[in-house]
């Protein structure tokens, strides 16, 4: 037997009345031997009548559009028939014991499977008792006073029958109703979801497990509550509105975002579906699927700060600083107030980038972001719009020297040091500041201003803030529109080299030529590279012009030795992208090959603070040069902070003593034992040195006495224009 079978006959034996209770119900149907016996008799005779009775029956039933489509199916019809006629015979057959009583009940708890509804059942009893009146009328038409006993008795056994029948279907249905409510209560208890159920006046009268768990109350206590005490701020409001809706019948449910305060007062997102149940009644009450979107709500908060501050601080970005930067705005209309922007640009922190990678480029970033946000109000913003740009917001400002001693405090806690890879640093940042309503009534304005003014205090030697003014607009425009002359300099052929002698003391001879670069943007004047230099060198336009420089200079050395004029060496400044730029040496050595001029005709000159900045990678680049046979000085020397233990490594010929020294020579004791000490150090180590930017005789006769090398200034000559020059080396 399958499973399905056994199923059934366990059910059927459940359902079946006990022996005893069969045979009360018989005794109460009157169903004694003689009707047992009278029906025996016509039971043979009966029998040989089956099929046309069962076939007449089922003829009928399908006269029922519901019953014709549950008989459709040919093997149904089939065995269906076939437990009818076994039906049949048993109703004569005169034994009504147990195995009756199973027969039954199975053909009953079979029907109502089979979806039989029992009005078609007892009209099914009424077709056979009706079929078979006129059949045991001409069956006993000798014998008529036994008809009406007879007819008696089946219908006796009729009933019999349909008790049991009908006794299956309100078993069944109320083990349905058993097996339903079971299912509903593991469904609820077990659910995944919240679910509830709650009286319309919010008292929580069912909760279930999962609800429990995301409220943090058990059943019983959360019965002993109201949905009013877990939730939060009058947010219940909005749930009591919304209830009264669906009392009204305006809705049939509502679903809300919400939150709950759990028992151990951690607040906990949460979707609330609510539907009534029972409406209209006394009983109504109010059903709630509660589902937890903590982590959804999590997701969303995490993606909305994604979008608007900046991961590598967590600070506000651009997008967050402007929102809060219009707020402000508004406030401060409003009030009458003041808002301050602090634009700030961290200096040389490329160098920091470069020398010891963006892994600390990045811990200082973060520093500097601490630091920032240790020093403002709550209220006020720090926002990261930029690799090493940060703007501070001040919302709500009385004066202008509140902001100034602000920002005097943020220069100051910038400047601590930092150790980044054992390094220690000491940030450096320019601040520019603009103030609502005095320097702009918009973001805009207010933004471009306070950047005019950091770079105002870039220009006044970083390290300091400045506020914004009028004149730093003109001045960021000039700045703007030589950036864009700049760019089309070097297609325009602006770009002239001019060329200052380096005399040898010991010979008065000119030994080399240093080649400074000039610009003839058209219609204007010369603009000296002390006003452009810092600007291509901030743009990158370095790159370009410094190639051009070094191929024009090698070429001018080659053209003067090619025309019979002295044989000097031509000295090229290399500034501090040139000299950081992988490919130099590669450059240098197509540009002699190309130009024709010998590694010993060219010296390249490289100032000691971009060396200093990174000395072993310098060392290897200023090896490379050297070993290529050209002649390498450091210029500037004593502005930066050579060690000697590089200096004596750095493969170079030349210090070049910075003018600066040379200026006050004669008047300061200072400088004059810098020069002497430059010149004694440098032929120690076996170095020539260079004074530049000797004017006068005593400066001249000071170095001859101190046996400086060689000389460089207007005392011996400007720098000059190429053919100037050609003149010069003639004579
Ligand atoms: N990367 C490059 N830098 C360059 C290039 N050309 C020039 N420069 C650097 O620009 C700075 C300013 O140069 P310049 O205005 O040409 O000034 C030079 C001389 O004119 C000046 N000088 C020389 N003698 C005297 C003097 O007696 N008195 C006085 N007041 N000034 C004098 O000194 C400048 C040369 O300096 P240095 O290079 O240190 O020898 C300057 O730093 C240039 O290096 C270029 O092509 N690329």
């Amino acid at each position: 037997m399958n499973a399905r079978l056994v199923d059934l006959e366990l059910q059927v034996r459940a359902m079946a009345p006990s022996r005893a209770a069969a045979a009360e119900q018989l005794a109460f149907l009157e169903l004694g031997p003689d009707e047992i016996a009278l029906l025996r008799q016509v039971h043979a005779p009966l029998q040989a009548r089956q099929q046309a009775i069962v076939t007449a029956f089922y003829e009928h039933l399908q006269t029922v559009p519901a019953l014709r489509a549950m008989l459709a199916d040919p093997q149904v019809y089939a065995r269906l028939q076939s437990a009818q006629a076994e039906y049949f015979r048993a109703l004569t057959a005169g034994d009504y014991g147990a195995d009756y009583v199973l027969h039954r009940v199975r053909v009953g708890v079979v029907h109502q499977q089979i979806g039989l509804e029992p009005q078609w059942y007892i009209g099914a009893y009424r077709k056979y008792l009706s079929a078979l009146a006129p059949l045991l009328q001409a069956l006993l038409a000798d014998r008529p006073e036994l008809y009406l006993p007879t007819y008696d008795a089946l219908l006796k056994v009729v009933c019999f029958d349909m008790s049991l029948a009908l006794d299956t279907y309100m078993q069944s249905g109320r083990r349905e109703l058993r097996d339903s409510e079971e299912r509903f209560r593991a469904a609820f208890g077990q659910a995944a979801v919240g679910l509830a159920e709650l009286s319309v006046e919010g008292r929580w009268l069912r909760a279930n497990r999962k609800l429990q768990e995301i409220v943090g109350y058990s059943e019983a206590e959360l019965q002993a509550l109201n949905f009013r005490d877990i939730t939060p701020d009058h947010e219940w409001r909005a749930d009591e509105e919304a209830v009264a809706r669906l009392v009204a019948g305006e809705m049939d449910h509502y679903s809300r975002e919400k939150r709950y305060r759990r028992k151990d007062g951690h607040i906990v997102w949460v979707k609330v579906t609510v539907a009534l149940m029972h409406a209209g009644t006394r009983d109504a009450s109010v059903v709630a699927v509660v589902e937890d979107i903590a982590r959804r709500k999590q997701y969303e908060e995490e993606l909305r700060h994604l979008a608007s501050h900046d991961p590598l601080t967590g600070l506000a970005n651009r997008n967050l600083m402007l929102d809060r930067l219009s707020q402000a705005i508004a406030f401060a209309h409003r009030a009458g107030r003041h808002v301050a922007v602090m634009f700030i640009d961290l200096d040389r922190f490329k160098n920091i980038n470069d020398s010891l990678g963006h892994d600390a480029g990045d811990q200082v970033i973060i520093e500097v972001g601490r630091r920032l946000a240790r020093n403002i109000r709550e209220g006020d913003t720090v926002a990261r719009v930029g690799g090493d740009e940060f703007v501070v917001l001040l919302s709500d400002v009385a004066r202008d020297d509140e902001v100034a001693a602000l920002a005097a405090k943020m220069l100051a806690a910038l400047s601590l040091p930092i150790i980044v890879h054992g390094q220690e640093l000491a940030p450096v940042g320019s601040i520019g500041i603009s103030l609502y309503p005095r320097d702009g009534a918009d973001s805009r304005d207010l933004l471009r201003n306070a950047d005019a003014a950091m770079y105002r205090a870039k220009e006044l030697g970083r390290g300091n803030f400045q506020f914004y003014a009028e004149e730093m607009n003109a001045r960021t425009l000039d700045r703007l529109k030589l950036e864009g002359g700049l760019r089309r300099a070097l297609q325009r052929d602006e770009f002239e080299l001019y060329y200052q002698s380096q005399v040898e003391l010991s010979s008065g001879r000119i030994v080399g030529m240093e080649a400074l670069l000039r610009w003839n943007p058209p219609g204007g004047a010369v603009v000296l590279p002390g006003d452009f230099i810092p600007i291509a060198e901030e743009t990158g336009l370095i790159v370009p012009i410094g190639e051009w420089v070094l191929r024009q200079a090698c070429a001018q050395q080659v053209a003067w030795r090619e025309a019979g004029l002295r044989d000097v060496r031509v000295a090229v400044n290399l500034s501090a992208r040139q000299f950081k730029q992988q490919d130099l040496a590669r450059l240098v050595a197509q540009v002699l090959a190309e130009t024709g001029c010998r590694p010993q005709s060219l010296e390249l000159e490289i100032t000691e603070s971009v060396i200093m900045e990174r000395p072993e990678q310098a060392t290897a680049m200023l090896q490379t040069l050297s070993d290529m046979g050209v002649h390498l000085s450091i210029d500037d020397f004593g502005t930066g902070y050579s060690s000697l233990t590089y200096l004596k490594r750095f493969p170079i010929q030349t210090l070049k003593i910075d003018r600066s020294f040379v200026a006050d020579l004669i008047n300061d004791a200072d400088d004059a034992a810098i020069v002497c000490a430059v010149i004694a150090l440098a032929h120690t180590m076996g170095l020539s040195v260079i004074a530049e930017g000797v004017e006068t005789e005593a400066q001249l006769d000071y170095l001859r006495a101190q046996h400086c090398d060689q000389l460089q200034g207007y005392y011996f000559s400007r720098p000059l224009p190429a053919a100037q020059v050609a003149a010069l080396l003639a004579a």
